[in-house]
């Protein structure tokens, strides 16, 4: 059975070419959440709430992603885009020598969205025609970043985003995350470009894939600074 928590330093650490400076605890959240005795006393209460609240904006989300991709507004939460939900809380503890490493590599986030509130050190960035720009931590607001599969779905009508995090030296940095898709890889489903988006001007751009196959195809590559949209894309 899979483990409902997960405690690590680097998921990725036998397949990227640079460790991150990091810790990470995630909990699988969604489709079924693990029994309270199973979270550590300290966070129970916090990390429930916080799931429970991220489920109910990924609601609102996921309703407003539709309507911008010109769908129903309930079609990508009828497609299950909604059922997987992991939770996950970094540290980035101070590093000695921060100009030698980064706390998170180049990357894009794998499942459909991902959700994520940083505290007020900052350090979160995104490349923005070909240069890093700060996301300024700001108290209350929370990034949404479209990760590769909602790309694929919407066959290149968003692009999800490439992002890193840098240290900032003097203290630890925390942030809280959701990631929606990629932690039910019990979801049989395949996804691909919507087939109401495709047309004889719009043929799909990429292959089909399950989330099983997608994370594990993640997994295996690391965070190494590429994007795996390659991996699913179709010969033009
Ligand atoms: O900690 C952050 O602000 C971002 C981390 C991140 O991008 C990730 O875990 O996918
Ligand atoms: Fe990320």
């Amino acid at each position: 059975m899979t483990k409902k928590v997960v405690y690590n330093t680097n998921f990725d650490l036998y397949s990227s070419p640079a460790a991150n400076w990091r810790d990470t605890i995630l909990f699988h959240m969604a489709p079924n959440p693990p029994e309270p005795e199973q979270l550590p006393t300290c966070c129970r209460e916090i990390v429930t709430e916080f799931s429970k609240e991220m489920l109910n904006l990924g609601d609102v989300l996921f309703q407003l992603l539709s309507e911008a991709l010109g769908l129903r507004s309930n079609h990508l939460k009828e497609i299950g885009c909604l059922e997987g939900m992991d939770t996950a809380y970094n540290y980035y503890p101070v590093c000695p020598e921060p100009e030698l490493t980064l706390g998170a590599t180049q990357h894009t986030d794998t499942g459909f969205i991902t959700v994520l509130a940083q505290d007020d050190i900052g350090g979160l960035q995104v490349l923005h025609r070909n240069r890093w720009v700060d996301v300024p931590p700001m108290s209350q607001g929370l990034v949404v970043n479209l990760g590769t599969l909602l790309q694929v779905m919407s066959n290149d009508k968003f692009t999800s985003v490439e992002h890193r995090v840098v240290l900032k030296g003097a203290e630890p940095r925390v942030s809280a995350i959701s990631f929606f898709g990629i932690g039910y890889t019990l979801n049989t489903r395949l996804y691909g470009p919507v087939e109401e988006l495709l047309s004889e001007d719009n043929p799909p751009k990429y292959k089909k894939t399950t989330i099983k196959d997608l994370v594990a195809h993640a997994y295996k590559q690391g965070l190494d600074g590429t994007s795996f949209l390659h991996h699913l894309k179709l010969m033009d």
